[in-house]
């Protein structure tokens, strides 16, 4: 057999109260798309950082291309061929393409240079983007151009790419696969961290799945189902979320013609937005990212004001009140960014509890913040949630990515909610833990609250709505009945359709 691309050999990693990877050994072989699974906190992350020099094992070796491999940061990391896209793009809004590239290499060329090879790779993988537009003005899946041209023009050996398709279209992913297909041809391997198990069944060669830190097995993922690959991940088999009756309730949110500016300079203004949610229903807006998703969600939390007479709950006008007036009026949300927006990257989970539901769990007594409930209510979250941490003092930042997903979701529906909004509420989050916070939205519609989903996740939209809305552009399209809705609508409303003949059709 021929020699790997890269050899992994015991490659440990402890973090106080977890062994994130222990003792783990397997191949990436030349010419191959390799998909690393695992549940949330498998360790994935880890793994691949130490691929690319920004943790270092505390056991374990590494061999790329026959040689020793111990990257002590990522430059010596990419100068030995190894690139990696994030699923968080560090990009500056304010520069434009060229400068944005060109600030993430050892020796950049100069501007024109740059420019014409920023246009001539693009093009050449399929991925058009022109190196004077303003990063700030494009789309998610643009950005993501931006950070994958910025590693082939390096000519990686092996590009590790962290969930790229969760701020993809389905044409762009589409695009993407070929693009990766392209590169495995030319020679590059590519080491693929996803929780879209079909995805992975279409694109991968091999599979190597984490649970709990180990390494539990290497399969060929086309030869193995979804399922099969869902139940190796989390060592058991699991439920998938359960339709239940509705009975629906009085008008609990609705939003009347609601226009408002863009928050900034990159923002999307919302323009004449109506819509309306019941108790006992669910509400998903669909939509491309970027289309006003998270100025919807501001809007209805109460983050930002609304002119008078736009936002009526429960029967009241709370256009111009904030997010604590709301939030006692019974409106919980739980917005798109988990780190920095959602939860406070240093407090524990027990302070990042306070901070949504001191008022409506009780956690405050005599003015003063009641830790022992406190402790009571995160704890009380993390085992309904099955929050993988060490405990309810852990910092929310020390958390990986779905399991403080898991956390923030959680907390807002433990308070019962009267309306719960949330932006993408299973983003990064796998399967099993993400059919859990579906089955949870929707046991509290069934107990009647009423529901926003904003989500562009679009199986996961019409597995749990009982209406479908698309934003583009800031306009809401008219909500119509997920039964019997077919993707080319969804589409059709998606790129704007406003005729909604068409979607009853
Ligand atoms: N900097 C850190 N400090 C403390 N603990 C950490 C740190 N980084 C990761 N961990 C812990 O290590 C374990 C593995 O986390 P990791 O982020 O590698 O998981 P993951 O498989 O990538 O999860 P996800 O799919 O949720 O992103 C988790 O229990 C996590 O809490």
């Amino acid at each position: 057999m021929a020699d790997p691309l890269l050899r992994l050999t015991g490659l440990t990693k402890a973090y106080p109260g977890v062994i994130a990877n222990d003792d783990v050994n397997f191949d990436i072989g030349e010419n191959e798309i390799h998909a690393l699974l695992g549940e949330n906190g498998a360790g994935k992350s880890t793994l691949v950082k130490m691929i690319y020099g920004l943790v270092k094992p505390d056991r374990g070796s590494m061999v790329l291309q026959g040689q020793d491999y111990t990257p002590s940061e990522p430059s010596e990391a990419r100068q030995r061929g190894v690139g990696m896209v994030f699923q968080h793009f560090s990009l500056f809004d304010a520069l434009n393409v060229a400068e944005n590239v060109a600030l993430g290499m050892e020796n950049p060329p100069k501007t024109r240079e740059l420019a014409e090879r920023i246009r001539t790779v693009s093009e050449e993988y399929g991925l058009p983007l022109d190196p004077s537009r303003i990063v700030g003005t494009l789309s998610a899946g643009e950005r993501q151009r931006v950070e994958i041209i910025r590693c082939l023009l390096q000519d990686p050996k092996l590009l590790i790419m962290d969930e790229p398709t969760s701020v993809l279209t389905p044409q762009e992913v589409d695009i993407l696969f070929q693009t990766l297909n392209k590169l495995r041809a030319e020679g590059t391997s590519i080491l693929y961290i996803s929780h879209k198990l079909e995805e992975i069944r279409t694109l991968c060669d091999t599979a190597t799945i984490l649970r709990l830190g180990k390494k539990v097995a290497t399969c060929t993922p086309k030869d193995t189902s979804a399922r099969e690959l869902a139940e190796m991940m989390v060592g058991a088999s699991f439920a998938t979320p359960e339709a239940r009756q509705t009975t629906l309730g009085e008008v609990a949110l609705k939003v009347a013609n609601l226009s408002l500016p863009a928050p900034g300079a990159f923002g999307t203004p919302l323009r004449d937005v109506s819509l309306s949610v019941q108790r006992g229903e669910v509400l998903g807006i669909g939509g491309v990212a970027g289309n006003g998703q998270d100025e919807l969600l501001a809007a209805l939390s109460g983050e930002r004001l609304s002119p008078a007479g736009s936002i009526e709950l429960l029967g009241t006008d709370v256009s111009r009140q904030g997010p604590m007036a709301r939030r006692d009026a019974g409106l919980l949300s739980g917005p798109e960014e988990r780190l920095g927006h959602a939860a406070a990257p240093n407090m524990s989970l027990t302070e990042n509890g306070v901070l949504t539901a001191a008022r409506r769990e009780g956690l405050l007594k005599n003015g003063f913040i009641d830790w022992a409930a406190a402790k009571d209510f995160t704890e009380k979250v993390i085992s309904t949630f099955d929050v993988r941490t060490p405990s309810a003092n852990t910092a929310a930042r020390a958390l990986s990515g779905g399991n403080l997903q898991k956390y923030v979701i959680g907390r807002e529906i433990m308070q019962r909610p009267e309306v719960l909004v949330v932006n993408q509420p299973t983003w990064g989050v796998d399967a099993a833990a993400a059919a859990a916070i579906r089955q949870a939205i929707l046991d509290l519609a069934a107990n009647g609250a009423a529901i926003v989903v904003i989500s562009q996740d679009l199986d996961e939209l019409m597995e749990i709505s009982d209406r479908f809305a698309a934003l583009n552009e800031g306009r809401l399209t008219d909500a119509v009945p997920v039964a019997g809705l077919t993707i080319d609508t969804i589409g059709l409303m998606m790129g704007g359709a406003q005729d909604m003949e068409v979607a009853h059709a």
